[in-house]
């Protein structure tokens, strides 16, 4: 597992689907990632058995769909060789994940071919499927085919606020409704073990319309290093759930959505990437009705390589709040 780079639901907590690292996470910022000492750190039970356990839980009180792809990608790329790498993953999120329970993880080892091999991974909680997910691997291949997008233009992580400070700049204001006080005092204190500085901040107070479209920079908290590039994949695969179905809600300012799942979820990975350093995750609804969202997404490396492009589709069921009130 080894190669070299160089380089809930609530009704607005889904605009600021952030994460807000306080306490033990915001200390821990130089030490090695919780992702990949605990979440993504699988006990293996048996061949092609694994177990997985929880750390941040979202406020729905169901698993976050990121924790259960990261793991199951784990799982499936432990039983493929040294120089395979994951190039695409698509999962169907069939039942809630329980937080009070681990999660096993059962890989079925589908071909091996000479380029590309493939792997069924299910996840299982109380004898039934949570997850099944698909995913292919491929042996590095040159091609003089290549193209990709371009990144868009953005200002570097470093003139950006990350979402503690942001978050921080919205409570020392004297007008915030103590109800919004209240959820932004809350966010403060998850422990999600991912950076976020956005683009375009949510505006909390005036919301306006915006088009269903985001850009933020994101990376792991914590160090992972160059020692397993594999692992970066997972990393990345946690990190893409995180407020990715929140882009189709962007453009309904006035909706409480009361009830958000992603149903199912694809990544395909392009270049080698580390996870630990900042990344842009670009990402915009093409659609959305009848209950249901569809959103896209592309993660960028800082130096402008198209790093992975992802999809997902959620069910989104939303009443209409009064917008009257200052949050
Ligand atoms: C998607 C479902 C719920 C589908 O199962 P289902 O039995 O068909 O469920 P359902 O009928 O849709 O009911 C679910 C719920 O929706 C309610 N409902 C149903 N129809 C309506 C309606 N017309 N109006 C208003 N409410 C309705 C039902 O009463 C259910 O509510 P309940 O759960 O009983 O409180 C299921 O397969 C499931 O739970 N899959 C797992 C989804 C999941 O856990 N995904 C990963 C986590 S979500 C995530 O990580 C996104 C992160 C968000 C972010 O940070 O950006």
């Amino acid at each position: 597992m080894s190669e070299k780079v160089s380089n809930e639901t609530s009704d607005h907590s889904m605009d600021f689907a952030v994460p807000a690292g306080s306490g033990a996470l915001a200390e821990s910022h130089d030490l090695r990632s919780i992702l990949v000492t605990s979440v993504l750190n699988l006990e293996k039970l048996d061949i092609d058995l694994y177990r997985g356990t929880h750390h941040w839980v979202p406020r729905s009180r169901r698993l976050f769909g990121g924790q259960i792809i990261g793991q199951a990608l784990v799982a499936a790329a432990d039983s493929v060789g040294e120089n395979v790498f994951a190039h695409s993953l698509h999962c169907y999120f069939v039942r809630a994940g329980d937080p009070k329970v681990p999660v096993l993880y059962q890989v079925e080892r589908i071909r091996d071919g000479r380029s590309f091999s493939v792997r069924s991974v299910k996840a299982i909680q109380h004898g039934q499927p949570i997850l099944i997910c698909q995913v292919s691997f491929h042996r590095d291949q040159p091609s003089p085919l290549q193209h990709q997008f371009s990144m868009p233009s953005v200002p570097p992580p470093e003139d950006l606020l990350t979402v503690e400070e942001l978050i921080q700049g919205y409570l020392s204001k004297p007008d915030l409704a103590e109800k919004a006080k209240q959820g932004l005092t809350k966010l403060l204190a998850d422990e999600v073990p991912i950076e976020i500085k956005p683009v375009n901040p949510p505006d909390i107070q005036y919301r306006r319309v915006r088009e269903p479209k985001n850009l933020f920079w994101v990376r792991a908290r914590g160090h992972i290093g160059e020692g397993d590039m594999k692992l970066h994949r997972c990393v990345a695969a946690y990190v893409s759930d995180y407020s990715f179905l929140g882009t189709t809600l962007l453009s309904f300012p006035g909706q409480r959505a009361n009830f958000v799942a992603s149903l199912d979820h694809a990544m395909w990975f392009h270049n080698i990437f580390r996870a630990d350093q900042w990344m842009l995750y670009e990402t915009e609804s093409s659609w959305a009705g009848g209950s249901r969202g569809l959103v896209q997404g592309r993660l960028w490396r800082r130096d402008g390589v198209l790093a992975a492009s992802c999809a997902q589709e959620g069910v989104i069921r939303v009443s209409t709040v009064k917008t009257d009130s200052k949050l």
